[in-house]
């Protein structure tokens, strides 16, 4: 019989073999705490920031959550959890992620859609721009070198599991100052595609 599942195991390198549990109803996990994002932190990356403020006022709405779970940043392990994105709009611009570049920037990695409906926005530094739809059953590969934003276009919670290189780093420097070429809004009930007004 194998030796008993302790949580401690999992912050050894190298690791030994672990399982960890993700609700296919909301992409939680019951024994892992999420990092949560909440419209507080996202100032400034939607494009109508009047917006923001108004919704702001007396609340702050959680954007996103996902799991972390803390695996060495080595090559040769894989960081791996869900994300959720709850179904909003500011303005009439869709709730999103961040967005990052890996830091290693050459590190590509997997979303597989388990719930809810979106886009996965892409984008390299030579500028070329890219959209994937999340349907559930629907796994995006994102490649190296592009950078990449969840989007919820839908009325129920965007659920993904993502893989990734535990050692490539998250570089959210360079979306904070420059922003997504893109944006994704509603117009006349459709899903639309627009340039950022705020793009620099
Ligand atoms: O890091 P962001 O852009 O805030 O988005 C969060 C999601 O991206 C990841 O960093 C994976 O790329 C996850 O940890 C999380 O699901
Ligand atoms: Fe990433």
């Amino acid at each position: 019989m194998a030796a008993a599942y302790s949580g401690a195991d999992i912050m050894t390198n190298p690791l030994s073999p672990f399982t960890v549990y993700f609700s296919l109803n909301n992409g939680l996990s019951n024994t892992r705490p999420s990092l949560k994002r909440y419209l507080s932190q996202m100032k400034g990356m939607y494009a109508d920031d009047e917006a923001l403020d108004q919704l702001m006022q007396g609340s702050d709405p959680l954007v996103y959550e996902f799991h972390e779970l803390g695996i060495p940043e080595s090559d040769g392990n894989l960081a791996f959890g869900t994300s959720i994105v709850y179904p909003g709009k500011v303005g009439n611009e869709f709730y999103m992620t961040k967005g990052h570049f890996h830091t290693i920037l050459d590190t590509a990695e997997v979303y597989y859609c388990i719930g809810g409906k979106g886009l996965m926005l892409m984008e390299n530094p030579e500028g070329q721009c890219d959209v994937q739809e999340f349907t559930p059953g629907k796994a995006v590969y994102v490649p190296g070198r592009y950078a990449h934003r969840s989007i919820n276009t839908g009325d129920e919670p965007l659920i993904t599991f993502y893989v990734f290189r535990a050692d490539a780093g998250h570089d959210y420097g360079t979306i904070e100052t420059k922003g997504y070429r893109n944006i994704v809004v509603e117009q006349n009930k459709e899903v639309v595609l627009l340039d950022n007004p705020k793009w620099k």
